[in-house]
């Protein structure tokens, strides 16, 4: 089995300091969380258990182990072909979150279910929910376009005795952000949101396609993190989705008291900040986050 992954430092020292993730895997005790994951563990050239990151199904299945080993999440899984997440960065986020609620909480990150989280874009696998309400019992409204991905996020908060802290809401037209998701009078401590960020179908498959022929593999354009090609792309791509969203942003300025998204091209960030200096932002931050290679910011916002 081809192993890409690079030697494991002992700490992954990029991460947010509370990421439960910043310790290597220990396979041993993820095999025994979920016994399938052995199927997919073996030793790389660097002598260590690994598994091969650019299979989704091995992804999967470390998935399922780590949810349950680290937050009790005992019934996760995601329809064929939907984006399968990678947990430690997808968990930085939600600290980052927790810190800026912490600065208006004399420095104590808030937990319990009083706070309450918008996720834009849950996904089917609900992956920010979960996370933020094992980590900090916050409760989630995650909003969500797709109808089989609305669905399979709404059966993992069922099978696992959620339906109390984490509320999933379709959200009928994929010209809206926030409308028809906030309702009148409801209030959020803050919003949430990993955006599709290709322009289009045709780019997502000639990315993919890239992706594998740099890993010395022709698999066309398979998605190697899994991910439904219309899970991935928004007409105009993030800058036009993230315009949309802080114009309504605007709007909904009385029901959330904070705004973010995660960022994944730098280059969107200057558009954000004239949209957000014309629609007279209080506070704009810019938060940068590593994890590996991969550079991606969360711009927060509040008016
Ligand atoms: C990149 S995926 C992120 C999924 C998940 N949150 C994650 O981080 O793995 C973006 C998601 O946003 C959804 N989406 C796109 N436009 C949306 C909209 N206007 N309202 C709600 N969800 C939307 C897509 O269907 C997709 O599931």
């Amino acid at each position: 089995m081809a192993d890409t992954s690079k030697p494991i430092q002992d700490e992954k020292t990029n991460l947010h300091p509370r990421n439960a993730h910043r310790s290597r895997y220990n396979f041993q005790a993820l095999i025994k969380a979920v016994p399938q994951l052995r199927q997919f563990v073996s030793q790389n050239e660097f002598d260590d258990l690994s598994i091969n990151f650019t299979d989704p199904e091995a992804v999967k299945f470390l998935n399922k182990a780590l949810l349950k080993q680290q937050y009790g999440v005992a019934a996760w899984d995601i329809p064929e072909g939907f984006l399968c997440p990678p947990i430690p960065g997808r968990a930085d986020y939600i600290h980052y979150l927790a810190d800026v609620l912490a600065e208006h909480n004399k420095g104590e990150v808030p937990t319990g279910n009083t706070v309450k989280v918008l996720d834009t874009g849950v996904g089917a696998n609900c992956i920010y929910p979960l996370i933020g309400h094992k980590t900090y019992g916050w409760n989630f409204v995650g909003s969500e376009v797709d109808y089989i991905a609305a669905a399979s996020a709404k059966k993992i908060v069922e099978d696992n005795g959620l339906a109390a802290a984490i509320e999933i809401r379709k959200q009928t037209s994929y010209a809206n952000i926030f409308d028809g998701i906030i309702k009148p009078g409801e209030k959020f401590d803050i919003t949430m949101c990993n955006p599709p960020f290709h322009t289009s179908s045709k780019e997502v498959n000639e990315k993919s396609s890239r992706k594998w022929k740099n890993l010395g593999q022709d698999k066309g354009t398979e998605l190697n993190f899994g991910g439904r090609n219309n899970e991935l792309w928004y007409e105009g791509g993030e800058p036009r989705f993230l315009n949309k969203m802080i114009t309504e942003s605007k709007q909904f300025a009385r029901s959330c008291k904070w705004f973010s998204s995660l960022i994944s091209q730098k280059a969107t960030l200057d558009g954000c900040y004239k949209s957000l200096d014309y629609y007279k932002a209080a506070d704009v931050k810019t938060i940068t986050m590593s994890q590996g290679q991969k550079t991606s910011r969360v711009l927060v916002w509040k008016f």
